[in-house]
């Protein structure tokens, strides 16, 4: 869904990767972005080896990465073909020709910035609505508010969620306590001194948030799933913790996307199913936090 869906805000098409048979090839694209992050996690925790020797992380980001960029790049091509034979029926497209028709950007930049935009969606959206869903799953009646505030029938648009404030404290409360992106990373311009400690200039620094956002001092009740917290505030209460999409000029740029998405996702799935789940989760750490295998989450009829 995630390769769906940033595709068709980058691409400005549909690819059919929601078909019933994922094709060959969004299967070798996920896989390839599953172990790109991998490869990141073992290069930036294990010992760095591979600054030496190419060693198997090292081939593996390799590989994963050439893969990334033969697929994306085919995409783009067939995108580009696509948009000279028709003139485009709705704005997604934009970004997409924004970024080819950059004169200030060389045709490798401009490779990379939708490579990135693609490889930094999949993964994420799709772990964030699993998240979501799994965490809910514990929470019937909150499921049951959500579905009180959205109207019984009809096509649901982001204009019906203003009046759905559950939906908003569902997601932000999921970012809060399972983020699939659990720290931020910063490479220090300037030493800093924090409590005594000071960190030399050039550190690479992760500063994991979710760990913060887990703590009784900096939440009520911080370990649990309360999305009512979003509603009616509790101390403590530390809400700018929860920074799912990171912060300041290096901040996310698919995070209004990813809101408008969850939050209609989510509201559409509670319009007329809920949600079951039966035991917990196993999360792993993939550079991003991920489901460990396949979750089968139930949709019931109300
Ligand atoms: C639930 C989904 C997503 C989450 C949780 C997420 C989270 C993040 C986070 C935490 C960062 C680092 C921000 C920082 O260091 O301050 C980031 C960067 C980025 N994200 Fe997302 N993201 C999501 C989906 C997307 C989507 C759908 C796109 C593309 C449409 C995207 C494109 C990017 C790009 C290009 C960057 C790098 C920005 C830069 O370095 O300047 N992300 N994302």
């Amino acid at each position: 869904m995630g390769l769906e869906s940033v595709c068709g805000l980058m691409l400005g098409t549909r690819l059919g990767f929601l078909e019933r048979c994922m094709s060959d090839r969004a299967a070798t694209l996920a896989a390839a972005v599953k172990a790109h992050f991998r490869a990141q996690r073992d290069s930036y925790y294990g010992a760095p080896l591979w600054k030496f020797a190419p060693t198997t992380i090292y081939k593996t980001f390799v590989k994963s990465e050439e893969t990334i960029h033969t697929i994306v790049s085919e995409l783009m091509e067939e995108a580009k073909s696509r948009a000279r034979a028709s003139a485009n029926d709705d704005g997604m497209q934009e970004i997409f020709l924004k970024i080819l028709s950059n004169p200030e950007l060389d045709m490798r930049d401009k490779k990379a910035a939708v490579i990135d935009f693609i490889t930094a969606g999949i993964e994420t959206l799709a772990n964030s609505l699993v998240f979501l869903l799994y965490l809910l799953s514990s929470r019937p009646d909150w499921q049951q508010k959500i579905r009180s505030e959205l109207p019984s029938c009809g096509e649901l648009r982001i204009e019906d969620l203003s009046s759905a404030p559950s939906v908003k404290a569902a997601v932000n409360e999921a970012f809060r306590v399972l983020p699939t992106v659990p720290f931020l990373a910063r490479l220090l311009e300037t030493s800093m001194t924090i409590e005594g400690y000071t960190i030399p200039e050039g550190t690479f620094v992760l500063a994991h948030t979710v760990t913060a956002c887990r703590q009784e001092e900096n939440f009520w009740r911080a370990n649990e799933y309360l999305p009512e917290r979003w509603i009616d505030v509790r101390e403590p209460h530390a809400a700018s913790l929860v920074a799912p999409f990171g912060r300041g000029k290096r901040m996310c740029p698919g995070k209004r996307f990813v809101e408008l998405e969850l939050h209609l996702i989510l509201a559409k799935i509670l319009q007329q199913w809920r949600v079951e789940f039966d035991g917990e989760i196993d999360v792993q750490f993939d550079f991003l936090l991920s489901p460990k295998s396949p979750v089968s989450i139930r949709l019931v009829e109300w």
